[in-house]
């Protein structure tokens, strides 16, 4: 499809293996395997969201896409396509060339990309000079008319400020304009909103929001918090224990989730009540790493499960009776009793919600 920005097919991660050279394939170096049949694209100007539990694969998915997996971590098999260019196997020097200007990343500990050192606003401007090869001056200006757009107040003072001088959300600001400065067209922002607290994490979120209207910015975003993504994303994907389990566009998924997992995920993340989030957990444990598992690997904590589920392994299928308008292909769910099962629709959604 001509549309689509990043293409993941069938990726599979293995963890904890010896720390070869990227190169250098998992099954001969060991290791187990995290991330296992990982599919999915985003395409220009869409958002797409990551859920699910601690260690259900999300991060590794997106370093994998990012070129910046942990050493001991390896993308065993599968293909990671970006706007044509396969990233699998590419070389350093073309990971710098994608990195910061066709792909930005933004992470949940601001902080820790940022010199103490120098002002946020030399950092910043340095991308622009970098980037976009901009002299001093434009890359001054650009730099604080991008600090304003988003939104942070008085930006020619921030612009001198130095990071410890400024708060967390403005520094998650800060780093997203780092992010974006070079105009990517993917923005990677894993659990980018985590540390905030929640009137920041809103103004974090209209940021990003904004970024994507003015620059048709497409948005790779994890969380385990599912209102975050919920707020954000057009489609979400819902991950459990190394695997994709549901995938959809985000007002579906949430209405009339497929997966019982994701109906679990949604009683207790109270979507839309931005008050009583992750007051709840879902009872029992994913399987650990590496866990050899035949069948529905969410079969030990699932209400519904019958002999047939343990029996073999169950694919992602596209749910038969979507709702018109969905495009053919874009529900997925991986039950083995998709179709059998009454499963509970959310709480009522709160008037005016964000879908
Ligand atoms: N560098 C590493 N070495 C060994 N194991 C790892 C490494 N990175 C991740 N893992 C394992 O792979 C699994 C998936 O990790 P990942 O970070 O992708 O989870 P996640 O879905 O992002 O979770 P969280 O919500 O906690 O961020 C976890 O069980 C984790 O322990
Ligand atoms: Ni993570």
């Amino acid at each position: 499809m001509p549309d689509d920005l990043l293409r993941v097919e069938d990726l599979n991660i293995t963890v904890g293996g010896a720390p070869f050279g990227r190169r250098r394939r998992a099954r001969d170096v060991g290791g187990v395997p995290a991330v296992q049949g990982v599919s999915f694209t985003v395409r220009r100007g869409e958002a797409v969201g990551f859920v699910g539990e601690s260690g259900s694969g999300k991060t590794l998915t997106c370093r994998a896409a990012l070129g910046v997996l942990a050493p001991g971590c390896t993308v065993s098999s599968g293909e990671i396509d970006f706007d044509g260019t396969s990233l699998v196997d590419l070389p350093r020097r073309r990971w710098d060339g994608l990195r910061g200007t066709r792909i930005g990343a933004v992470f949940q500990d601001p902080g820790s990309y940022l010199n103490p050192s120098h002002t946020v606003g030399r950092q910043l401007a340095e991308q622009f000079r970098i980037k976009v090869g901009h002299r001093r001056r434009e890359a001054r200006q650009a730099a604080i008319a991008l600090l304003g757009t988003l939104g942070l107040h008085q930006p020619e003072l921030v612009y001198h400020q130095y990071p410890h001088e400024l708060s967390g959300g403005m520094l998650q600001r800060v780093v997203l304009a780092i992010a974006v400065a070079g105009e990517p067209d993917l923005l990677v922002a894993d659990e980018a909103t985590t540390a905030l607290d929640v009137t920041v994490q809103a103004e974090v979120l209209e940021a990003l929001d904004l970024l994507r209207a003015e620059r048709g910015l497409a948005i790779l975003a994890v969380s385990h918090d599912l209102a975050v993504i919920a707020q954000l994303c057009d489609r979400i994907l819902v991950f459990y224990a190394g695997e994709i389990v549901e995938a959809g566009p985000t007002a579906d998924v949430l209405a009339n989730p497929r997966h019982p997992y994701t109906a679990a995920l949604l009683r207790v993340a109270s979507v839309g009540d931005w008050r009583r989030r992750e007051l709840d957990v879902i009872d029992g444990a994913a399987p650990p790493v590496g866990a050899r598992i035949t069948g529905c690997r969410f079969a030990d904590r699932c209400a519904f499960v019958t002999d047939a589920c343990r029996a073999a392994p169950v694919e992602l299928r596209a749910v038969p009776d979507a709702p018109a308008g969905t495009p053919g292909g874009e529900r997925f769910a991986r039950c083995a009793r998709l179709g059998e099962i009454e499963l509970t629709p959310r709480v009522p959604e709160r008037a005016g919600a964000p879908a």
